[in-house]
C-alpha cells in the first residue's frame, strides 16, 4: 500500500515518487510505503491551502463546525478500525489505541461546539456614538508538525481548532506513523470538507518541516515533539517571523508522601510509567518518595511490575507493547549503563527482550532503578521508554525541589492524604499539569495541555486555550456619530 499526500481534496498519484517503509514495531512487518515529499510538494499544498482559506474564512463558524460534527461521527463509527491501525503502526496496546481515537472523537465534538461560541469581547468606547469590540480572527494557513507517539490525538488537538476558527492547514505527520494521517484524510474527504482546507504532506522533518518553516504563506507552526527539534523550529520560525507553538519533552515525576495510599500510588505509577511503554510525553520516569515509605513502595511496585505482560498490543491481554524502533531500543538501553555508572541500583529490567516473538519486534523490559540522586542523568534526561528512577527525599519541600529541578515542566503528581499539602503542591509544582492522587498521564481534552520551561513556549494545545494559537485578536471600532472623533484628543474624561 502506498500512502501519498492529500492536497486540495485529492491524493497525489503514486507514480514516480520517493517512499519509505512503515514498519509494525511489534512484528517488524512492513505495513505500507509512505511518500517522502520535497519542498515543491509543500509549496503545492501551501498554495492550495491559501486559495481555500479565503472562502473558508467566510463560511459561518457554526457551518464550519458542522464538518467537525461529521468528522467526529465518522471517527466514532470507525473507532475499532482506527484503533487497530493505530496499534499496528505505533505499537501502543489496543485499549490505549481505542482511548486515543476516543480523544480525537471528543475533540471533534468539543471544538464543533466552539463554532457557536468563539467568543470575542465588547467594551465601551471612550467616545460617544462609537462601538468597540475585539474578535477572534483566523490567521490563514497553519502548519502542523506532529510526533509518532500520539499519531491521531495530537493532530486533532491542533487541526480541529484551526478548522473551526477559519484557518486551513498543512499537516506533516511523523514518518513512523503516517497511516493514521492517511485514515484521517479519507475521513476529511468523506465528511465533505471543502478542497484545500485539510492538506497532508508526508516526509522527513528535515526536508518537509524545514520547507514549512520557510514557506511565506504558512503563518503559524504548531509543533509537538522533542525539545531538541523544538529548539530548531523556534530558531528557524523566529527568523521567518512565524507564530510558533511548541509542545515538547517531559521528565515527569510522581511524588509519594509518607501519608499516601501506597496501593493507589503503585497503580498510578504503573499506568503512567509503563503505559505506552513509557513513550508518552507525560510518562512518569521519576518517583520521588518519602524515606519512611520508600522500601514498602519499592516492594509493592516490584511485585506489580512482575504482572505486566509484554508483547504485541493487538493481543488484549498485553499491558506493555513495543517501543517505536530499533534506534529507540538502543537509546533506552544506553541509559542503563549510564545509570549504573552513576551509582544507581538496577532493581528490575534493564534489558532488550529477545527470543521467540521478541526477536521480530522492539521490546524493552520494564525497568526500575533505585537509589537515584536528583542530579544523575537518568533523573534529568528524557529517556522515552519504560524506565523509572526512584529518588528518596526526607520532606515535602525537598520533593517539590527535586520535582522542579529539571529542564522540563510538563506534568507532575503527588499522592498524599493531606489537603493542605495537595493545595500547596498544585501551587508550587512548576509544571503545566498537576495531578493530586493520580498518575502523571490522563489529560482531558477540554483542559489546556502543555508545559513550562523546556517543555513549551507558553502556548497550549487542547481546551479553549488552543484557539489562542489559531486566532489573532482583531479590534473593531464602529463610529456612528457622523463626525470625526479623535481618541485621546476629542474626549476629556
Ligand atoms: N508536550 C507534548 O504535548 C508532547 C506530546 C507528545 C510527544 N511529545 C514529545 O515528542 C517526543 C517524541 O516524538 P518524536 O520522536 O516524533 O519527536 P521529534 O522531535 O523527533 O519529531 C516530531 C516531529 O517533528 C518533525 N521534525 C524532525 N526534525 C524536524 C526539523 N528539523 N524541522 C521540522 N520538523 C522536524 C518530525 O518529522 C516529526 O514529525 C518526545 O520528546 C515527547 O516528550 C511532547
Amino acid at each position: 500500500m502506498k500512502l501519498t499526500n492529500y492536497v486540495n481534496g485529492k491524493w497525489q498519484d503514486a507514480g514516480n515518487r520517493k517512499y519509505a517503509a512503515v514498519l509494525n514495531p511489534a512484528t517488524g512487518e512492513e505495513l505500507a510505503q509512505v511518500q517522502m515529499s520535497s519542498a515543491e510538494d509543500v509549496d503545492e499544498a501551501a498554495k492550495a491551502a491559501k486559495a481555500a482559506q479565503k472562502s473558508w474564512a467566510k463560511v459561518p463558524a457554526p457551518k464550519r463546525a458542522s464538518y467537525l460534527y461529521e468528522i467526529g461521527r465518522i471517527m466514532k463509527e470507525r473507532k475499532e478500525h482506527l484503533a487497530q491501525v493505530l496499534t499496528k503502526e505505533m505499537g501502543k496496546v489496543i485499549e490505549e489505541g481505542r482511548g486515543e481515537v476516543q480523544e480525537g472523537i471528543d475533540m471533534a465534538f468539543y471544538m464543533a461546539g466552539e463554532g457557536r461560541r468563539l467568543f470575542g469581547e465588547t467594551t465601551p468606547s471612550e467616545l460617544a456614538d462609537k462601538f468597540a469590540m475585539s474578535i477572534r480572527a483566523p490567521i490563514g494557513v497553519v502548519g502542523l508538525i506532529t510526533p509518532w507517539n500520539f499519531p491521531v490525538a495530537i493532530a486533532t488537538w491542533k487541526s480541529f481548532p484551526a478548522i473551526v476558527a477559519g484557518n486551513t492547514f498543512l499537516w506533516k505527520p511523523a514518518t513512523e506513523t503516517p497511516m493514521m494521517a492517511y485514515e484521517m484524510s479519507k475521513i476529511f474527504a468523506e465528511a465533505g470538507l471543502p478542497d484545500g482546507v485539510a492538506n497532508i504532506v508526508f516526509g522527513a522533518g528535515s526536508e518537509v518541516g524545514t520547507a514549512m518553516l520557510e514557506h511565506p504563506d504558512i503563518r503559524v507552526i504548531s509543533f509537538t515533539g522533542s525539545t531538541e527539534t523544538g529548539r530548531k523550529i523556534a530558531e528557524l520560525g523566529g527568523r521567518n517571523l512565524k507564530k510558533v507553538s511548541l509542545e515538547m519533552g517531559g521528565k515527569n515525576a510522581v511524588i509519594v508522601m509518607e501519608d499516601a495510599d501506597l496501593d493507589l500510588a503503585v497503580e498510578g505509577i504503573l499506568w503512567s510509567a509503563f503505559g505506552t511503554a513509557g513513550q508518552r510525553c507525560t510518562a512518569c520516569s521519576r518517583v520521588i518518595v518519602h524515606e519512611q515509605v520508600k522500601e514498602e513502595l519499592q516492594k509493592r511496585l516490584l511485585a506489580k511490575m512482575e504482572s505486566l505482560t509484554i508483547g504485541d498490543g493487538l493481543d488484549e491481554s498485553i499491558k506493555v507493547g513495543p517501543v517505536i524502533n530499533k534506534e529507540a531500543l538502543e537509546k533506552i538501553h544506553s541509559y542503563i549503563e549510564i545509570g549504573k555508572q552513576e551509582g544507581a541500583v538496577l532493581l528490575a529490567g534493564g534489558e532488550i527482550l529477545t527470543g521467540g516473538h521478541f526477536d521480530k519486534g522492539n521490546y524493552y523490559a520494564p525497568t526500575l532503578f533505585t537509589d537515584v540522586s536528583a542530579s544523575m542523568r537518568i533523573a534529568q534526561e528524557e529517556i522515552f521508554g519504560p524506565v523509572v528512577s526512584i529518588i528518596e527525599v526526607d520532606s515535602f519541600e525537598a520533593a517539590v525541589e527535586v520535582n522542579n529541578g529539571v529542564i522540563y515542566g510538563l506534568s507532575s503528581s503527588i499522592y498524599t492524604q493531606d489537603i493542605n499539602r495537595a493545595f500547596i503542591a498544585q501551587r508550587d509544582l512548576d509544571t503545566g499539569i498537576v495531578y493530586i492522587n493520580a498518575g502523571t498521564s490522563g489529560a482531558e481534552i477540554h483542559l489546556p495541555f502543555g508545559g513550562t520551561k523546556g517543555t513549551g513556549n507558553g502556548h497550549r494545545d487542547s481546551g479553549v486555550a488552543a484557539l489562542d494559537v489559531f486566532t489573532e485578536w482583531k479590534s473593531v471600532y464602529v463610529d456612528f456619530s457622523g463626525k470625526l472623533q479623535r481618541a485621546q484628543i476629542d474626549n476629556e474624561i
